[in-house]
């Protein structure tokens, strides 16, 4: 079975902040984008495509020749889908769709996700919610939420091409990420346990987190 895999960096990271958008922010000496692609390429993934800003294309250098570089658009979910829109369906059967800021993917969460898609049409890794959850307004606690059967959800999520494509198709527009489209599609979507370290560099302060997850995988 032949596998593709979409990694999507076209966003402007604006909670993140910077001088450029956080994926092509230097993580141990190289972009954060560069540490992803690297990942896929160790674990042996020859077919990859990254989703990448028009303004972004002078830093696609970092990436090497071995990438298809794919325009993305205004939304996460349009940037998967120009890239879906341009896998040959008749080569590739399975694509994993993946954050470009979450450069810590693990051959063992792949290996899990190629488990479950032997199984089910779409397989996506989340953590359970182990804290309590409250709401809050103005500093104050004004409640509490049940946390049984909350999950935090990652990348890489994995399907089906033909069925993904055809979510895709039919989406009416902007979606948190691909297992909503294919929920929407009427898709079931595994959980496989995903990875504490398989963070996504959101707000600022998860720079130094990466360095120090980089730190820790440099030295075990
Ligand atoms: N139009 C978009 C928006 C996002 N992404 C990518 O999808 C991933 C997850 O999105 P997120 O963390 O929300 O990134 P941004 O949209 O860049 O962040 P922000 O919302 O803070 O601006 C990122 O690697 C981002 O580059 C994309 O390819 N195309
Ligand atoms: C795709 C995603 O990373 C799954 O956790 C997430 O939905 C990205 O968007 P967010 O706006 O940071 O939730």
């Amino acid at each position: 079975m032949t596998s593709a895999v979409i990694i999507t960096a076209a966003g402007r990271g604006l909670r993140a902040g910077g001088k450029i958008p956080k994926q092509w922010q230097h993580l141990g000496g190289k972009p954060v984008l560069a540490h992803t692609v690297a990942a896929f390429q160790t674990l042996g993934f020859t077919q990859i495509l990254v989703t990448i800003h028009p303004d972004d294309t002078p830093h696609a250098a970092y990436l090497g020749p071995d990438v298809r570089l794919i325009i993305g658009g205004d939304t996460r979910a349009k940037s998967v889908k120009n890239a879906l829109e341009s896998i040959d369906i008749n080569h590739i059967s399975q694509v994993f769709i993946h954050d470009g800021a979450r450069p810590f993917v693990t051959a063992a969460l792949i290996a899990r996700l190629q488990t479950a898609l032997q199984t089910q049409p779409a397989a996506a890794p989340a953590l359970p919610v182990t804290d309590a959850l409250w709401r809050g307004e103005n500093g104050l606690v004004t409640g509490v939420a049940e946390r049984t059967n909350l999950f935090r959800a990652q990348t890489p999520q994995a399907f089906h091409l033909a069925a993904i494509l055809a979510a895709h198709r039919i989406h009416p527009g902007n979606a948190a990420d691909d297992v909503e489209v294919a929920r929407a599609a009427g898709l079931a979507v595994a959980i496989v346990a995903g990875d504490e370290d398989n963070i996504k560099i959101t707000l600022p302060g998860d720079m130094a987190r990466a360095e120090q997850i980089l730190q820790h995988r440099k030295q075990a």
